[in-house]
Order: C-alpha cells, then sequence, then structure tokens
C-alpha cells in the first residue's frame, strides 16, 4: 500500500510505512489535487535527479548571500532550458509581474509584454512598497507626471522615503519592473497606478541613466532573493507604459477612471489568494520533517529496562506535530476556495472582488501566523538537530514567517477583513438582508441555536456542531466590536477614532471569523473523497484539526455559557482519540504531502530516514572543516592562551 518503502531505507521508517493503513498515492493526488500533477511532480524530480548541473556544488547553507544568489541565478538560467517554471531570482517575476499584466494591461499591452514575460525575454518585479509607506499606499510619494507635450510621464522619487524599498529581485536581477507610482496629469493627482518601467538596458544589464538600484542587504532570511531599493530621477516612459486595462489616460491627459476604485489593487489580491497553498506546503514540509525524524529519534525509556522508543509514542509530541498536519490540510482546502474565487474575478466578474478582498485578507493573516508558529513548533520539536541548519526547519521557518508580512501586513489585513464584518452588522442592526449570498458571511444574518453547543464524548463527532461552536463565537465578537463602535461614536467619537480604539476587538472578531471560514472549507472539502481507507485518515484529520482549534478559543466559548467545562473535557479527549487514531498512519500521511528530499531539503527529513550518517557527513562538509587548526587560530586563541601560560609561570 505503500510507495515509499526502498531497499536501505533506516528500518524504524520501513516498519513505520509498513503500518499505513490506507493508499498514499489517493491521498497525496488528493492533496495536489490529482494524479496527473502528482506523475508531473515526479517526473521534474527524477529530471533534477539526472541532470547534475541543476544541484547545488555544496549545501546552500555554506554559502554566504553573493554565492547563493550566484548559484540561484545560475539555476534559474538553466531552468529556461529545463522547465518552465523557475526558483527565486525570478519569484516575482512569476507571482507578480505576470500576474500584474494578466491582471493589469489592457489587449494591446498584453500583446507586447506577456509573450516577452513567459519567455524570459526579461525579469521583472512588482515595485510598490516605499522606505516611508508599506501599508498606506494612499501616501505613496513616487511620482508618474504626465507630459501631454511628449505624451510621457516623468517618474521621480521626490525624497529618500520615497525609494522603492522591499521589492523581490529588484536588487540585481530585474530590469523591466512594475512601479506603484501617483498618477498626475493636469495637475491633478489620481493616487496610484502601476506604470511598466524599464530600469537596466536590457543588453548590459546596467542600471539606466535616472535610476539608482541596489540590494537592501542581509534580511531575517529569504537569503538568495535580492530585495532591492529603487531611486528614480525623471525617468521618462511612453504614456502607453501605464497600465491601461483599468484606469486608463488619453493623449492630451484626460483621465477614465476604473470601473472599481481597487482593481489596481488586483495583484496583491491575486498573491493573497494564491499564497495560501504555499504556506500549506510550507507547513506540510515541515510536518514531514519532523514526523519522518521523531519516528526514527530513539529518546528515553517509557517503561525501565524495554528499550529507548521514538519520541513519536510521546503524546505531547504527537500533540505537537499532528495537528500541523491537520491545518496543512485544512488550509490547502481554505485556499483552493480563494482560488476558485480570484479565477472568477479574473474572469471578469468585478462584483466578486470585495468578497475576494475580505476573505482572503484574513485567511492570508490568519494562514501565515499559524503556518510560521507550526514550522516553529515542529522545529523545537526536533531538539537540538531542528535548530541545525542541516533540518532545513530555520530557514523554511524564515521564509514563511516573511508572509506575515509582505503582500499586506497581518494586523492590516485583519482589520480588512473586520471592515466587511462591521458592514454585515450594521446591516444586520437595521433587520437588512444580504443583497447577495456570499457562504462565507450568510451566518452573520442567523442568530445562534436555541439549544446550546452539541458537542459531546462520541468517537464519531459531528463536525457542524463544531463549526456552529464557531459561528457562535465569530457572530458574538463581530457584533460586540460593532456594538462598542457605536457607543464610541455616540460619545461623539469619530469614526476613525472609534475603529482604532476597537482595533484590538476588531481583529479578534476577524480571526475568529477566518478560523469558521477555515473550519468550514476543510469540513466540505473532504466530502469529495469516495476511497474510505483515505477517508478515514481525512475525517480523523479533521476531528484533531477542528477539536484542537475548540482547545484554542476555549474561553471565548465558555464566555456567555455556549459551552460548559465539560463540553472542552470532551474536546480533549476528542484530540486525543484522534491523536491515537492517527499515530500508525503517522509516517505514511506525511509521506502523502509528496514532497521530495530537495524540496524538503533536510536531513531529518530524507526519504530513507539515514539521518545520522547524512548529518555527520553534512557537517563534514562545512567549509570550517577544510582545516583541522584555523589558519588564524595561533594568532588569536592560540597566543592568548600562550600568553596565559607563560603569565601563570611568572
Ligand atoms: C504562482 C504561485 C504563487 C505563489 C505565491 C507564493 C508567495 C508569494 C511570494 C512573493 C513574496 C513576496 C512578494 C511580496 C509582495 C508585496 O509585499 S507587494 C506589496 C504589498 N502591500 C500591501 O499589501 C499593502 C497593504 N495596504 C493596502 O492594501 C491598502 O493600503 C489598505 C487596504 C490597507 C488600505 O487601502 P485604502 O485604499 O486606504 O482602503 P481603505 O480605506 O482601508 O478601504 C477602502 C475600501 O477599499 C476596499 N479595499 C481595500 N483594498 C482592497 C482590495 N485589495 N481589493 C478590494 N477592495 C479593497 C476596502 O475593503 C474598503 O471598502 P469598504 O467597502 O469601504 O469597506
Ligand atoms: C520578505 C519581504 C518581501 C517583500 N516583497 C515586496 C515586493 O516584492 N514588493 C513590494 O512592493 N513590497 C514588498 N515587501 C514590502 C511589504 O509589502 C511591506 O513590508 C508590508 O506591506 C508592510 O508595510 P511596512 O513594512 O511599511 O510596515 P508598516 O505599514 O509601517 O507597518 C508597521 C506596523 O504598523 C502597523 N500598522 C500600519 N498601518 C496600520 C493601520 N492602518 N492600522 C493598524 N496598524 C497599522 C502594522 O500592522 C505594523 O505592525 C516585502 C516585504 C518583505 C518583508
Amino acid at each position: 500500500m505503500n510507495s515509499y518503502i526502498k531497499p536501505g531505507d533506516n528500518p524504524l521508517l520501513t516498519e513505520e510505512r509498513k503500518k499505513c493503513q490506507f493508499s498514499t498515492d489517493i491521498l497525496a493526488a488528493f492533496y495536489h489535487e490529482n494524479a496527473q500533477k502528482i506523475k508531473r511532480r515526479h517526473e521534474i524530480y527524477q529530471y533534477y535527479l539526472e541532470n547534475k548541473e541543476l544541484h547545488d556544488p555544496e549545501p546552500t547553507e555554506f554559502m554566504d548571500r553573493y554565492h547563493r544568489l550566484e548559484n540561484a541565478e545560475r539555476k534559474v538560467s538553466l531552468l529556461k532550458k529545463h522547465v518552465k517554471k523557475a526558483g527565486s531570482p525570478l519569484g516575482l517575476h512569476y507571482t507578480m509581474m505576470i500576474p500584474t499584466i494578466l491582471n493589469n494591461a489592457d489587449d494591446e499591452q498584453k500583446a507586447e509584454w506577456l509573450p516577452k514575460a513567459q519567455n524570459l525575454e526579461f525579469i521583472g518585479t512588482y515595485a510598490q512598497t516605499e522606505l516611508g509607506h508599506g501599508t498606506n499606499l494612499r501616501f505613496l510619494e513616487t511620482t508618474a507626471t504626465y507630459d501631454p507635450k511628449t505624451q510621457e510621464f516623468i517618474l521621480n522619487s521626490p525624497t529618500t522615503s520615497a525609494a522603492k524599498w522591499w521589492p523581490g529581485n529588484l536588487g540585481k536581477s530585474s530590469n523591466r519592473i512594475i512601479v506603484v507610482a501617483r498618477l498626475i496629469s493636469n495637475g491633478k493627482d489620481y493616487g496610484p497606478h502601476s506604470f511598466f518601467v524599464p530600469i537596466r538596458d536590457p543588453i548590459t544589464h546596467k542600471s539606466l541613466p535616472g535610476v539608482t538600484v541596489g540590494d537592501i542587504g542581509p534580511k531575517f532570511g529569504i537569503p538568495t532573493v535580492d530585495n532591492g531599493f529603487l531611486l528614480l530621477n525623471n525617468v521618462r516612459i511612453p504614456r502607453r507604459n501605464m497600465f491601461m486595462k483599468n484606469a486608463k489616460l488619453n493623449p492630451d491627459g484626460t483621465y477614465i477612471s476604473p470601473k472599481h476604485a481597487k482593481l489596481a489593487y488586483g495583484t496583491m489580491v491575486y498573491v493573497r489568494a494564491v499564497m495560501i497553498r504555499t504556506m500549506s506546503h510550507m507547513l506540510g514540509l515541515a510536518s514531514t520533517i519532523s514526523i519522518r525524524y521523531s519516528a526514527i529519534r530513539k529518546q528515553g525509556e517509557i517503561e525501565a529496562g524495554k528499550g529507548e522508543v521514538k519520541v513519536l509514542e510521546y503524546q505531547t509530541q504527537q500533540y505537537r506535530l499532528l495537528p500541523q498536519v491537520a491545518r496543512a490540510w485544512a488550509f490547502e482546502f481554505a485556499g483552493r476556495y480563494t482560488r476558485k474565487l480570484y479565477a472568477q474575478f479574473l474572469g471578469g466578474d468585478v462584483d466578486v472582488l470585495p468578497a475576494l478582498h475580505g476573505v482572503s485578507s484574513g485567511l492570508k493573516a490568519v494562514v501565515t501566523h499559524q503556518t510560521a508558529q507550526g514550522i516553529e513548533q515542529c522545529r523545537m520539536a526536533c531538539g537540538g538537530h531542528g535548530y541545525s541548519e542541516a533540518s532545513g526547519l530555520p530557514q523554511l521557518f524564515a521564509t514563511a514567517v516573511a508572509g506575515c508580512t509582505y503582500e499586506g501586513e497581518n494586523m492590516v489585513m485583519l482589520l480588512q477583513s473586520a471592515r466587511q464584518l462591521v458592514k454585515i452588522a450594521s446591516d444586520v442592526r437595521k433587520n437588512q438582508k444580504p443583497t447577495k449570498q456570499n457562504p462565507v458571511t450568510d451566518y452573520l444574518y442567523k442568530t445562534s441555536a436555541a439549544t446550546k453547543c452539541k458537542i459531546d464524548q462520541t468517537t464519531d463527532p459531528d463536525p457542524s456542531s463544531v463549526i456552529e461552536a464557531f459561528e457562535h463565537v465569530a457572530r458574538r465578537l463581530t457584533f460586540a466590536a460593532f456594538d462598542k463602535l457605536e457607543q464610541l461614536k455616540q460619545r461623539g467619537i469619530s469614526a476613525e477614532n472609534a475603529w482604532v480604539q476597537c482595533g484590538v476587538d476588531l481583529r479578534r472578531a476577524a480571526t475568529a471569523h477566518t478560523r469558521t471560514f477555515i473550519a468550514r472549507q476543510f469540513s466540505n472539502g473532504i466530502l469529495e473523497m469516495r476511497d474510505l481507507p483515505v477517508q478515514a485518515v481525512l475525517k480523523d484529520l479533521l476531528q484533531l484539526y477542528l477539536f484542537y482549534e475548540v482547545l484554542e478559543c476555549d474561553g471565548d466559548l465558555l464566555y456567555d455559557g455556549y459551552v460548559i467545562g465539560q463540553q472542552i473535557e470532551y474536546s480533549k479527549n476528542n484530540v486525543y482519540e484522534a491523536l491515537r487514531r492517527l499515530r500508525p498512519n503517522a509516517v505514511s500521511i506525511v509521506d502523502s504531502f509528496d514532497f521530495n528530499d530537495r524540496e524538503l531539503n533536510s536531513v531529518l527529513g530524507r526519504r530513507d530516514g539515514n539521518v545520522y550518517e547524512n548529518m555527520l557527513e553534512w557537517a563534514k562538509s562545512s567549509p570550517l572543516n577544510k582545516h583541522d587548526v584555523m589558519p588564524f587560530h595561533h594568532k588569536y586563541l592560540g597566543k592568548m592562551m600562550e600568553d596565559a601560560r607563560q603569565q601563570s609561570k611568572l
């Protein structure tokens, strides 16, 4: 039943895989949406294994940033020859440049720019954030002033704080970029718009006249991405380099407004919608690494004399790791919803944008935060070796946690989600019915069931009782925040100040609302699975997710007596029961994420489980170990100890 067993594997991992009670192939295909995608993943991995030029010359953990970037550019240039999608020096090209062309370019611009972008005839990024502003787009300072005489825009960074700052691949890789600048025409400031701006010569790659561009320096993580800075000084571009699918500017400088004020923000909504899957994958990577390692790591006896046990036998270890697996699945199902909604928007349904913005804002915040937390939990659960770069977990955490900031700082995104909740609460208070069905928010128009929560002790708990409990909490927190806003305003406090004074309550309501959304998507998502053994595993993961989340918000549930303490006790027991049922399949469940050793980039998470010998090999490859005695030893520590010995003889 388990295609992951191979000769030479660590027997401790093989014995785990032999316990598998379901088809890992079916579960893997369900996670990656279909068997064809699994087949393609395996083809790409096999291709990678066979093409040594695609491999790293040494573990990249031992490289400085210069050599990491050089190595990444080398591999990317090769990938163009091998496969379409490429790695970090092109990350923003694929995740933001191309989506912006798809989303904001009119047909003529699309015809000109899209084929070149897809054929990698240039490399781009999305330069919106400035040194002085990242969240508050209304106050971006970069200007694009229209010159009707030459039918050009003149781009400027009027102050130091106007410098574009952070855009990925801006520093050294990109040569044609999207610049978000204030459109100024006929003396009127129309606010931020997107422009297609060459910044480096296509042949020499030298920065163009008026362009000052460079790398912003080392960061918390993501060392192979050259996040950059950019200052523009009277850089001229043709009028037609303004993205004109939504807003337009005529040759005489007259402005034509877009159908929806926020269409220009579409690329951000796209990335927020699609990055949910990326976060699910990152949490799946961390779970795979930590659970495989926990299945070969023996530490401590449970019963004296009976020999050391795998750390995965400890309930605490299962409690730390298996909920991360459940959340990875939950996020995958939630992300499928936002991707479908984005596809609807891209297909021309502009009306879906407010709902898409509302759900993707909250989801992006909750998922990135819980993914980062989950990866850190996986890292800590691997003990000392989890702290080694050999585990792959520190870099994975540093990459994932950036998602809490980019594409909209999480707190700001939760407050955006809260805007939608407050509007609905206002409608409900005025007895207004929803203008159109929205499965994400319709529950807010309902009142909690008269009967108390139905969470009880059973081996087959009903997900709907938990989802109703989450809806109850989200409703209560939403209306509590709304009522507080109204009270503050009735006391003469401005709406804006009232909003700021309710910020924490609004954030709590948005988080509860997003939890409800994710739980509902997970519960609905597993209904498609028809294979009974796989369905049983998914139901166990759903039970674990739901009751783990109950424990995470138990105070909110107990607050108004909607549940009683005994039901929290039931929930704890349901978590422990789910852990018990999942334990025998734990390794095969993470095998079914189908991440290969290149993606895992982890000695601890290797498919074969041969950790210790490969840890030693990894450590030996450290450049430090090229020397038995470091060349500078006698100049410093050696001389210090010699002096100390001489001193002690006096
Ligand atoms: C191919 C595989 C892809 C995998 C992806 C992998 C992961 C990605 C890897 C890439 C790595 C890094 C890339 C990072 C890129 C960036 O960080 S780009 C920069 C991101 N910056 C932001 O997100 C800025 C955040 N700030 C804002 O969005 C706005 O300033 C904010 C919304 C906070 C406020 O805007 P205002 O115009 O002031 O709006 P406001 O007054 O609050 O609301 C007015 C009104 O507009 C509605 N609204 C706001 N934004 C949107 C939107 N985007 N879409 C639709 N509607 C929007 C808002 O709800 C209000 O409506 P209401 O009816 O009045 O409530
Ligand atoms: C790894 C990485 C990659 C990035 N890539 C890109 C890129 O490719 N292109 C790009 O344009 N940008 C990029 N960014 C920038 C990113 O989009 C911004 O950092 C982000 O939007 C936050 O803005 P800021 O950094 O100015 O923080 P600020 O907006 O200054 O926020 C600082 C603090 O103030 C709080 N705050 C701000 N406004 C409010 C408010 N209205 N209400 C309540 N609290 C508020 C925030 O919650 C936060 O706690 C990247 C950033 C990182 C870390």
